[in-house]
């Protein structure tokens, strides 16, 4: 009697787990978004960033946020390291793309990562954020000259782009809200249930 009752506490109380793929080329701020994602979530400083190096396999967040448990899963973006990311798309609700926005130099290169990893039929339906990182750095380029740049315009798949610096934070916790209301909204939830 007492695990059927505890049993139906646990499946009402669960907080549902929403994982979420950090994506974007090397040095666009993945890392430094995840500290910064955990230090808004839970009041508790992350990781320097002067102490952040380049993430050669994986990097895992856990927080509860919007009545969720959010997993975050950031993973290297240097050239040779891409080619693991598609390892995580099945398993992933949603996608952050983190663009470096003094990079425009880079804007080709990230468009070509994201169109490739968004052609996989595995994150068929996962709403996409796009951050325009950096935006406190005095050479960002403004957000509507790089979404014209990366021709998102052509994505069918939800999607918002965000200003935002993974430095100061700004942008993210709108940007985090606006994700997670779109994997509610989303059929992919489901699909990912179905699945397990
Ligand atoms: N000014 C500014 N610098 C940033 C911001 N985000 C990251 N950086 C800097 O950009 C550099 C790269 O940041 P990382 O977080 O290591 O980048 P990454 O995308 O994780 O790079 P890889 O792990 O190699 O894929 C570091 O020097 C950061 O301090 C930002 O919002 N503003
Ligand atoms: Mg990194």
């Amino acid at each position: 009697m007492f695990s059927l009752l505890y049993g139906l506490w646990e499946y009402v109380w669960r907080k549902e787990e929403l994982r979420i793929l950090i994506l974007g080329l090397d040095k666009a701020g993945k890392t430094s978004l995840l500290e910064k994602l955990k230090e808004l979530c839970t009041g508790s400083p992350g990781l320097e960033p002067a102490s952040i190096v380049p993430t050669v396999g994986l990097n895992v967040g856990r927080v509860e946020a919007h009545h969720a448990q959010l997993l975050f899963w950031d993973l290297g973006g240097q050239a040779g390291l891409r080619s693991i990311w598609d390892k995580y798309f099945a398993d992933s609700h949603a996608l952050i793309f983190v663009v470096d926005s003094t990079r425009p130099a880079r804007l080709e290169e990230a468009r070509t990562a994201m169109f490739r990893a968004l052609a996989s039929r595995e994150l068929f339906g996962a709403p996409m954020l796009v951050l325009a990182n950096k935006q406190d750095a005095a050479d960002a380029q403004p957000p509507a000259a790089m979404l014209q740049m990366l021709g998102l315009d052509e994505l069918k798949v939800p999607l918002r782009v965000q200003e935002a610096s993974a430095l100061t934070g700004e942008g993210l916790r709108d940007g985090l809200q606006w994700l997670v209301a779109e994997i509610r909204r989303s059929d992919r939830a489901a699909l990912l249930r179905q699945r397990l």
